[in-house]
């Protein structure tokens, strides 16, 4: 079952292309990663496809109405700012703010669960906007993770954490697709990536370059024409372990 559909999506920035007829589906059990170098358009593509920023081409989330959305997708957007000096706890619930049918014990069961996931339990009564960088990151996706909907659309979800907590989290996004979930991330990383995603999609120049297995779109060729580099590939018992070695 398709949760994310893209046609031909393009977007105009500055009257330059920064987006050009991207067409992209997520299905419910897939963890897709999005990689591509600075300004290749990953953040743009998730912007395009949630409908917060104008575009060419049709995302079926457009023909959702704007709460019917918020139940369908939840967003974590690269700027990490929490506004308000509101507590971990409250700046989570705020993911339940789509389900106001929602009975007080759903709200409470989404909240701790979303907290126990992202292992906030010591910072629950603690000023969300006055936590470290990556505490107030892990924060703002249990606030994603509170809102419970079929697909995750997280924009860079690992930046700013400590290694642990990578792993945690991205293994976590991993568990969420294998139970059904659709997950779209943008993601640095490539080792994470090869490692943890189900599918990899490159983005370069605004256009897709490469789509598929993580061993199929990061092949020597794909790295070379997508990023410019050369990479060292070690074996480790966790899987092949992807390191940026020069660039060309
Ligand atoms: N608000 C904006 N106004 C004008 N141009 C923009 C704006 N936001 C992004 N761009 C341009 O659009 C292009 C794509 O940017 P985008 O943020 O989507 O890239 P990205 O792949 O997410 O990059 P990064 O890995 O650095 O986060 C870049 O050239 C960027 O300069």
């Amino acid at each position: 079952m398709s949760l994310l559909s893209l046609s031909r999506l393009s977007v105009t920035r500055r009257r330059r292309p920064v987006l050009r007829d991207v067409s992209l589906d997520v299905a419910a059990g897939e963890f897709v990663g999005l990689i591509g170098p600075n300004g290749a358009g990953k953040s743009t593509l998730m912007e395009a496809a949630l409908g917060l920023i104008p575009c060419e081409g049709r995302s079926s989330l457009a023909d959702l109405s704007a709460a019917e959305r918020a139940r369908h997708a939840a967003y974590l957007p690269q700027s990490r700012e929490i506004a308000w000096p509101v507590s971990v706890e409250v700046l989570i619930a705020l993911g339940r703010i789509p389900w106001p049918g929602a009975s007080n014990a759903q709200d409470r069961a989404a909240v701790d669960a979303a907290i126990s996931r992202m292992g906030l339990e010591p910072f629950r009564h603690r000023t969300a906007n006055r936590l470290s960088g990556g505490e107030q990151a892990r924060g703002l996706i249990a606030r994603v993770l509170a809102q419970e909907t079929p697909l995750l659309i997280a924009d860079e979800p690992i930046a700013g954490l400590d290694p642990a907590h990578q792993l945690s989290c991205l293994s976590l996004l991993r568990d969420l697709a294998t139970e059904g979930r659709g997950v779209l991330v943008s993601v640095h990383d490539l080792g994470m990536a090869a490692r943890f995603c189900s599918r990899l999609v490159l983005l370069s120049g605004g256009a897709v370059l490469a789509d598929g297995t993580p061993d199929e779109v990061l092949s020597d060729d794909n790295l070379a024409r997508g990023f410019g580099i050369r990479v060292q590939r070690i074996e480790t018992p966790e899987g092949t372990a992807i390191v940026p070695a020069a660039p060309l």
